[in-house]
């Protein structure tokens, strides 16, 4: 069954309307006051491939709910004046969530276009897999 629309479709139009960086830009502003790089994967990945260290740890599922000052589930990182820069594993849940942030108003929100995978081949500073 083909479907309406494609997740290949939903990526490609949330590209078209929010801020891409590539890896060695997220690797130079992830030290920046300013700027909190948001893991949006599961934990299960995290343990498995490794995590971007510092990055503070937002659930895919839960984010809407953590952004919003509004929610019982807020957290107040998501209230600071910073640039939050998400990522997954290769760009794609990142790219939906970042249009989605926008949609609620979040302003300073951009996703990495690679993904985890892109700072570890940019030799960005990371954790590696757990117990490996
Ligand atoms: O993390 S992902 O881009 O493979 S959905």
């Amino acid at each position: 069954m083909a479907l309406k629309t494609p997740v290949s479709r939903m990526v490609a139009d949330a590209k078209a309307r929010i801020r891409e960086i590539d890896a060695p830009e997220a690797i130079a502003m992830a030290d920046r006051d300013d700027v909190v790089i948001v893991d949006l994967r599961d934990p299960r990945e995290r343990d498995r491939v490794g995590y971007i260290e510092g990055a503070f740890h937002c659930p895919r599922g839960m984010v809407e709910f953590w952004v919003d000052p509004e929610s019982p589930y807020f957290k107040p990182i998501f209230g600071e004046d910073k640039t939050f820069v998400f990522h997954c594993a290769s760009g794609w849940r990142s790219a939906l969530t970042v249009d989605t942030l926008q949609n609620m108003g979040m302003e300073k929100v951009a996703h990495i276009t690679g993904g985890f995978s892109s700072w570890v081949e940019a030799g960005g500073p990371h954790v590696g897999p757990k117990g490996g």
